[in-house]
């Protein structure tokens, strides 16, 4: 059977994928999340002609000649302003923040000022006009667009939003995966396996993954190679509003293969099984609803190279983020042999050079057991399918993974 294009399963997979629905979070919880919709200033910042340092209000029309004497008749401290107004001659001692009081138009830092022995200030140096003074709305003012519908909730954001007088923000719900582990072997990190045991790692890896692009990830456990067990950790899934379900393992042709079956008695359609992908290859998709699958292949790095290319993109469509891979152009360390059919996903490690170059060094073993090789490689060499040989020196496409 032909083998399905990398790009061609990836157009499938994000086929009508968009943000469900929306919910109300208060300003605390809403760094990380995507805007619903667009947010606009409650309230002009700042609300008056603020002090932007310590020092004293003066008229400019005073200090156009120093040294000068000003009576001080007051003073404002930030968040209580000066009741009254500063005449001809006459300062006020005033606080980064404060309101300017009326009169002033001009702000002396204290630096340049020394207080005399009756009370007075003498001004020292010059000052011009109109300095040390942030005028009302410098920042925003009432009814202003400050953050688009869609726009990603960063530290810059939160804090704008919330001077704006926003103590909620309507933003995307994340979708939410569910992550079943499938198989007799499995057993939870910290047992003590049996001698054909061994313990399941995926699920961690591809739960880092999906949080990674904002997601929320139920981890269902591990279900044993029962299609009626299988089903019932899938309808569960589904019971609980996954919008994702990621089945790790038995997606390959083996008598105890059965996540497709399980898939399938539980409403799935399929959307495609086996791509021309290394490794990956047995990659499965479908859909019920609203509800997608992915069936991941149980070798470990098949199923965190799978998240990387294809869960990714995915959760980011459905939680409103932009998303694209970063693919690079790098110089190849070593020779690599001609590719077959699948397009090669190569664990590699990607050195910047100070030419602003990447050199792509593959590892000698690309077996797809091995993690190992897959947490220290910080990149994916992409060879196309039938790529010819190619020799130390040539150009490669990088899939930077950090
Ligand atoms: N006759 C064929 N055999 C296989 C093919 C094929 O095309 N024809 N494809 C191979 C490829 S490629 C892959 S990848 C694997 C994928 O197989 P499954 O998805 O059915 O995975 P399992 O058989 O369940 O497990 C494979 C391997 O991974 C271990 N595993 C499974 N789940 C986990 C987990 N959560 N954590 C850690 N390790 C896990 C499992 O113990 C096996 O060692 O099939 C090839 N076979
Ligand atoms: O898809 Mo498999 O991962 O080549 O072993």
């Amino acid at each position: 059977m032909a083998l399905l294009p990398v790009d061609q399963a990836l157009q499938r997979l994000l086929d009508g994928a968009e943000p469900a629905d929306s919910e109300q979070v208060s300003i605390g919880e809403a760094a990380g999340r995507v805007l619903a919709e667009e947010v606009r200033a409650l309230r002009t910042q700042p609300p008056f002609d603020a002090s932007a340092m310590d020092g004293y209000a003066v008229r400019a029309a005073d200090i156009e000649t120093v040294p000068v004497t000003l009576d001080v008749i007051g003073q404002a401290p930030a968040g209580q302003h000066f009741h009254g107004m500063v005449g001809p001659g006459q300062a006020v001692r005033i606080f980064t923040g404060a309101p300017v009081p009326p009169g002033a138009d001009t702000v002396v830092i204290q630096e340049n000022t020394r207080l005399l022995d009756n009370g007075a200030v003498e001004i020292v140096e010059l000052t011009a006009s109109g300095r040390n003074i942030r005028l009302k709305g410098l920042d925003f003012s009432t009814g202003d667009l400050l953050l688009e519908k869609g726009w990603l909730l960063d530290a810059g954001a939160v804090s704008l939003a919330a001077a704006a007088n926003h103590p909620t923000l309507s933003v995307l719900r994340r979708p939410l995966l569910a992550i079943i582990a499938t198989g007799d072997e499995l057993l939870p990190p910290g047992s003590e396996p049996g001698p054909d045991q061994i313990i399941a790692s995926n699920g961690y890896g591809v739960a880092a993954i999906a949080r990674s692009v904002g997601a929320e990830v139920l981890d269902l456990g591990i279900v044993s190679d029962s299609l009626p067990a299988i089903s019932s950790r899938i309808r569960h899934a589904i019971e609980q509003r996954a919008d994702v379900i990621v089945t790790l393992g038995g997606a390959s042709v083996g008598d105890h293969d059965l996540t497709h079956d399980a898939l399938v008695a539980e409403g799935m359609t399929l959307g495609f099984w086996k791509i021309a992908m290394r490794p990956g290859k047995p990659l499965m998709f479908g859909r019920r609803g609203t509800t997608r699958f992915l069936g991941f292949p149980g070798n470990p790095v098949a199923s965190l190279v799978c998240s990387h290319l294809f869960l990714k993109p995915l959760l980011s469509r459905l939680g409103g983020r932009a998303f694209s891979q970063d693919i690079r152009d790098a110089v190849l360390d070593e020779p690599m042999a001609a590719n077959d059919l699948r397009q090669d996903y190569v664990r590699a490690m990607l050195h910047d050079e100070p030419d602003g170059r990447i050199t792509a060094t593959p590892f000698a073993t690309q077996d797809s057991s091995m993690l190992k090789t897959f947490s220290q490689a910080n990149g994916l060499i992409i060879r196309e399918p039938f790529a010819p040989a190619a020799e130390a020196g040539s150009i490669c496409k990088v899939l930077r993974l950090r």
